[in-house]
């Protein structure tokens, strides 16, 4: 682990540590050093896109043949969580296009579809996105009203999308629509947009608490006309493509908050020696330690979760109930990782010249994108009270 400090070690293997570190030198050069001013004047880097491409990060868990490097889940979750050490924002923007929408047209798309748009993804000359929110379908998706109706060869969608990462940047998105209003879960189909498509629109962009530099936005339909071979799986199965992907995406995602809280102790670990107060570090005092110790205790617990988690995945043994563990676990620790981390630097935690308060409005968007703590906590009950039965 290249910190300044010794942390766990994982033992993650030549080609994961490779890709760890890779990552880390990449994201510490190119990406740290802006991430103030990418929170400040709400800065999508659209131009690291490409660089992320030639570093094969973008089609992580996509096979060579569609222009991945694939590497799997638990490489994808280190990918995100050093992105996500040097600049949230980036991260959550780097999520959205590589497991949201890259991973279910990788997972979901018939050749024809991969061949079509997982290149160009894959290469960081198009980025991604995927819409399943509305303005009334939050936590209870299921119920979303954008249309889809059948018109010969192709559909006509007609509706809205809300809180879209990436929605004003994308190219290509994945959408979930109704093709069947009356049929519930069962009515509900993916399809994959691209930008240009008459009818279609990016509204206006959302002002944000934080992941400042990661746009996002309202999706516009209007008589969209899409083709039927841009239907993603199959017409009225699309609850099981949005469900299954939930699980990866809160596994991937969880690279965030992990990343979050390493540097959130990347910057508390260098101030209390640095600090001095009664004429010593303030790292002698025994209460900051104990701050340390809560800091390191929970990063440690959280990452090494959140690796077996991964793992798992990558055995094909992916579970619904660790997914939203994994991202309930990590987002609130995060918080209050943060919380600490402002704490500890006094002062400075409080002044915008410090990054502190900026992790913390980041950590934040973990409790509530990719499900709320509520709805998971709902979910990982659901789930063990039914495996118990
Ligand atoms: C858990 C939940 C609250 C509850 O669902 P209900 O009870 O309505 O649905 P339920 O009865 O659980 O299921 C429906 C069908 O689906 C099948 N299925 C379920 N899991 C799976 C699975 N894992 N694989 C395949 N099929 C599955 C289920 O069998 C059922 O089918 P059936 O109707 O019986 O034919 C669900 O709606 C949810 O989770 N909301 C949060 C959405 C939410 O997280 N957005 C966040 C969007 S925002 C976002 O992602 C980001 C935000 C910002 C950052 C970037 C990301």
């Amino acid at each position: 682990m290249t910190t300044s400090y010794p942390t766990l070690q994982h033992f993650l293997g030549e080609e994961l540590d490779m890709l760890r570190d890779m990552t880390h030198q990449f994201a510490q050069a190119e990406i740290a050093p802006r991430a103030a001013d990418i929170d400040r004047d709400n800065l999508f880097p659209a131009d690291l896109w490409q660089k992320f491409g030639d570093l094969g990060l973008l089609g992580i868990t996509v096979s060579e043949e569609y222009g991945g490097s694939n590497m799997g889940y638990l490489a994808h979750v280190l990918a995100m969580e050093e992105i996500s050490r040097a600049s949230a924002s980036v991260g959550l923007s780097y999520g959205a296009h590589s497991n949201l929408c890259v991973n279910q047209i990788f997972k979901n798309g018939n050749d024809a579809q991969k061949q079509k748009y997982l290149p160009k993804l894959c290469s960081g000359e198009h980025i991604g996105a995927l819409a399943m929110s509305e303005p009334n379908a939050g936590s209870d998706v299921v119920s979303m009203k954008l249309r889809a109706d059948k018109r010969g060869d192709h559909y006509v969608l007609n509706g809205n999308k809300m809180w879209i990462t990436n929605g004003p940047d994308a190219d290509t998105y994945v959408v979930y629509a109704k093709t069947d209003v009356n049929g519930g879960s069962k009515g509900i189909t993916a399809f994959i947009i691209e930008r240009g498509f008459a009818g279609f629109t990016q509204a206006q962009k959302l002002d944000k608490l934080g992941m400042r530099g990661s746009n996002t936005c309202e999706l516009v339909f209007q008589d969209c006309a899409v083709p039927e071979e841009n239907i993603l799986g199959f017409e009225g199965g699309g609850v099981r493509v949005l469900m299954s992907g939930l699980d990866y995406e809160r596994t991937v995602l969880s690279g965030g908050p992990v990343g979050i809280m390493q540097a959130c102790l990347d910057l508390v670990v260098p101030y209390v020696h640095e600090r001095k107060q009664f004429d010593k570090a303030i790292g002698e005092f025994q209460l900051m330690q104990g701050k340390l110790a809560d800091m390191y205790t929970s990063l440690s617990a959280c990452r090494s979760y959140l690796y077996a988690v991964a793992r798992a995945c990558d055995a094909n043994h992916e579970s619904r109930k660790d997914a939203a563990a994994v991202i309930l676990f990590t987002a609130e620790q995060a918080t209050q990782m943060a919380l600490q981390a402002i704490q500890a630097l006094g002062g400075n935690g409080y002044i915008n010249e410090y990054p502190a308060g900026r992790l913390l409005r980041d950590a934040k968007l973990y409790e509530i994108g990719a499900g709320t703590s509520e709805v998971r906590r709902m979910l990982i009950g659901r789930e063990l009270f039914a495996e118990t039965r």
